[in-house]
């Protein structure tokens, strides 16, 4: 059974001394039955998560699990079942500073979608094709009170921050999809949004393009001192841009803290799993080397060494384009391991192997994992 609240992520009641930031208090969104006899469909179940002035928050999950809901309620694009959603100013003494001392907080779930001031972007941009890149850029700056050369100065302006600069009079159709991205992000930023909703931004570019974008955006955000929710499939990517990450499974939070601390503690074998980890053994699993209680295993856990201090034989052996990865029956334990074999060639199986542990592969598991 996976778990209904959102450990580690305080609920902050009505009326309360808030940080600044966003905070998204016991949310539900639930989406009508499809036709008489379905059941309505609960995407989003008590969620709870904060995101800091200033921070970014990565909504990781698989396909399905409620992710672009949670962020669409944020912005106001789905009605709340049950639940808040507050956004509290940073006190404008400390906003320089650290930006973390609350100011005034307003209900964002009270608030109209055009009124709750979010700069959103997705997948495939929506930009207007028929617009140049300022005509983009600029759409939502229209109502900002600025004349056209102050629209036209803060367009250059995002257009160096993007790194386009130049590119103003461009026409959509003319630039590459990454190019477009920017140029969606730059939108996004034109109003100096309160918060930035990021709906999988990268996830139609190709791998190379990505991680190329992802360093740039990951600094765009910084140097905006942007307070940011980013939804993503994609642990990578979550791990890379964000301060802190939520895990989402099945409309609720499993697990939340910063990247380095889900990697090293993962909540259970489901997160562990998700996050990468490609093998879990259970408690009393008796490998040498390894902690005593359950353990997740990245592939790099184990590798083929001659010097190494476990034995197992090869089941199966794929080439992946790290390593030769080997599915290994380890002697005592109870279940296969996926392994690393240092050479090219791919063992044959049956093949004796002696493997070194790696113990920055290795992660200690809740002691209820694995059993029953
Ligand atoms: N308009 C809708 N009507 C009914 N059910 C919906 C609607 N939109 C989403 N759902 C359902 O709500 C659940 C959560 O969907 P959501 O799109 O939020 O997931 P997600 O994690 O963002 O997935 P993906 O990564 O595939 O976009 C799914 O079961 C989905 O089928």
């Amino acid at each position: 059974m996976r778990r209904k609240d959102s450990p580690g992520v305080p609920s902050p009641g009505a009326g309360r001394d808030r940080p600044a930031g966003l905070a998204i208090d016991e949310v539900t969104v639930r989406y009508p039955r499809a036709k008489r006899g379905d059941a309505p469909v609960t995407a989003v179940d008590r969620v709870s998560a904060q995101v800091p002035w200033g921070t970014v928050l990565a909504l990781l999950g698989p396909s399905g699990c409620g992710k672009s809901t949670l962020l669409r309620a944020v912005a106001g694009l789905e009605p709340l079942a049950a639940g808040h959603i507050y956004w509290t100013e940073p006190a404008a003494a400390s906003a320089g500073a650290t930006g973390t001392a609350g100011g005034g907080t307003v209900e964002l779930s009270r608030l109209p979608v055009h009124k709750r001031g979010i700069g959103l972007m997705f997948q495939d941009g929506m930009l207007f094709p028929h617009r140049t890149v300022a005509g983009n850029i600029g759409y939502g700056l229209a109502r900002s009170g600025r004349d056209r050369a102050g629209i036209r100065r803060r367009v250059d302006e995002l257009l160096d921050v993007v790194g386009l600069p130049g590119m103003a009079d461009r026409r959509i159709g003319s630039l590459s999809g990454g190019q477009q991205q920017r140029v969606a992000l730059a939108r996004a930023l034109a109003p100096s949004p309160r918060l930035l909703l990021l709906d999988e931004p990268l996830a139609a570019l190709d791998a190379a393009l990505r991680s190329r974008l992802l360093v740039d955006l990951r600094e765009i955000l910084q140097r905006e001192r942007a307070t940011a929710l980013f939804v993503t499939h994609d642990q990578g990517e979550a791990f890379a841009i964000a301060d802190s990450v939520a895990v989402m499974c099945s409309g609720h939070i499993v697990q939340t803290g910063a990247p380095q601390a889900i990697w090293t503690h993962p909540a259970d074998e489901w997160v562990a799993r998700f996050i990468g980890y490609t093998s879990v053994l259970p408690a009393g699993h008796g490998v040498a080397g390894l902690p005593d209680g359950p353990v997740a295993l990245r592939p790099a856990a184990l590798s083929a060494d001659p010097a190494g201090t476990v034995t197992g034989t090869v089941l199966s052996a794929r080439p992946s384009p790290d390593a030769v990865r080997a599915t290994v029956e380890l002697a005592g334990s109870s279940g296969p391991v996926t392994a690393q074999a240092l050479s090219r060639d791919l063992p044959p199986r049956g093949t004796h192997l002696t493997l070194r542990v790696d113990s920055s592969g290795v992660a200690a598991l809740p002691p209820a994992t694995g059993e029953g």
